[in-house]
């Protein structure tokens, strides 16, 4: 991967940084928000997983692809991170269920990768300075006997290189540094983009549940299909009518990209739903939908230095101390000093103490910040969609 023959591609970040690696996937340039991820496995459901949308995902195991990529593990039609970032990406997958390498779906899909950086150096530097706005740089480059000298892997700053690049080149990474301070990576457009467009049923012969889309993960629908839920599946920007006029026993809220508070009428829909009624009907939140919950009941979410992304996330059960370890890919938290007494707080981070998990103190509403879904992940927590389902019971039998 690394020898005379590889194309070279960088990776650049907004504090100048600059990593010479190997260009693999699709041969292009990508800018994105650049988050690390800690799973050992589960890369495809990683690049698969529509709330990282807009970002570049760097994963820390140091070898990625092994297992290859099959269909059936996919947690969304496609990949939908922006770009890939791996130590080693490997070219000969050993797996029963394998249909091709990491390179060849992400060349596939136009998603270009680096590989041959160290992603643990990324890290390191991702944890210090928080989250980065960066860029994976395979087109014009330059042709430069500064940029030729760096070897693949070498990680250097843009200001101690320029001197010895021509001022062609010069002009161009100036220009790639400031596209990448400039870039916006968060706003509205990133649930639009992965939002179902139509409503859609997935028929079963239990619960009615309406799933509000905003970037979903296959395996939810599957854990609510193992339930024999009926779902409807409605877009983001669905109206508590539209809810409402699918005359369902419960209403789940989803993951999704970006900021939540850039998801306002999603935060009004959920108000709506939260208002008294004789009918009330159940509610559970995962991840970005138990961030719109949140921010529904009166809280308030702020971004977190550089997020929880990996499968080994220990959560304490605050109710029965249970400590469950959990799949995580958040950027944002709940800030706790905000939620009104009607909320208690189930769950905590037993890292960091942030807020993991939610609980109306009357109402038949909760949610995770994690993944009790577990793709990739532990299966700690599937206990959580039990409950989902006992408060639709609950509800039916009242
Ligand atoms: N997986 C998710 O739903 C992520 C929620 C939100 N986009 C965040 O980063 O915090």
């Amino acid at each position: 991967m690394t020898n005379g023959k590889t194309a070279v591609a960088y990776l650049l970040l907004e504090d100048g940084t600059l990593y010479k690696g190997a260009s693999f996937g699709y041969r292009g340039d990508c800018f994105g928000e650049v988050v690390f991820n800690t799973g050992m496995t589960g890369y495809q459901e990683v690049l698969t997983d529509p709330s990282y949308c807009g970002q570049i995902v760097t994963m820390t195991y140091p070898l990625i692809g092994n297992y290859g990529i099959n269909t059936g593990d996919a947690e969304s039609t496609k990949p939908q991170v922006r770009g890939f970032l791996v130590r080693e990406a490997c070219a000969r997958p050993s797996h029963y269920r394998s249909e091709k390498t990491v390179e060849h779906y992400l060349a596939q899909h136009g998603i270009p990768g680096l590989a041959g950086i160290d992603t643990r150096s990324v890290t390191r530097r991702i944890r210090n300075y928080g989250t980065m706005r960066g860029a994976i740089i395979s087109g014009e480059a330059g042709a430069d006997a500064g940029l030729d000298s760096l070897r693949v892997g070498a990680c250097v700053t843009l200001a101690e290189l320029m001197p010895q690049l021509t001022s062609n080149t010069q002009a161009i990474w100036q220009g790639y540094l400031n596209a990448v301070r400039q870039q916006v990576v968060a706003g509205p457009h990133l649930v639009q983009q992965v939002t179902t467009p139509q409503a859609y049923v997935i028929p079963g012969d239990g619960r009615r549940v309406v799933v509000l889309d905003f970037g979903i993960k296959e395996n939810i629908l599957r854990m609510l299909k193992a339930l024999d839920c009926h779902l409807i599946v409605l877009p983001a920007d669905a109206s508590p009518e539209d809810i409402y006029s699918a005359q369902p026993e419960g209403i789940f809220l989803s993951n999704g990209p970006g900021d939540p508070k850039d998801v306002k009428s999603a935060v009004g829909t959920v108000q709506a739903l939260l208002a008294p009624r004789a009918d009330f009907l159940p509610m559970f939140g995962i991840c970005l939908g138990h961030q719109l919950l949140s921010l529904a009941l009166g809280g308030d979410t702020y971004k977190l230095k550089f997020g929880h992304r990996g499968a080994n996330h220990p959560v304490r059960d605050l109710a029965t101390g249970r400590v469950m370890i959990t799949s995580q890919n958040h950027g944002y938290a709940i800030r706790e000093a905000t939620l009104p007494p009607t909320v208690i707080v189930s769950h905590r981070n037993a890292n960091d103490d942030t807020v993991e998990g939610l609980r109306h103190v009357s109402l038949p509403v909760y949610s995770v910040q994690y993944h009790p879904e577990a793709a990739p992940g532990p299966e700690d927590s599937t206990y959580l969609f039990d409950t989902f389902m006992a408060h639709m019971g609950a509800r039916a039998k009242a």
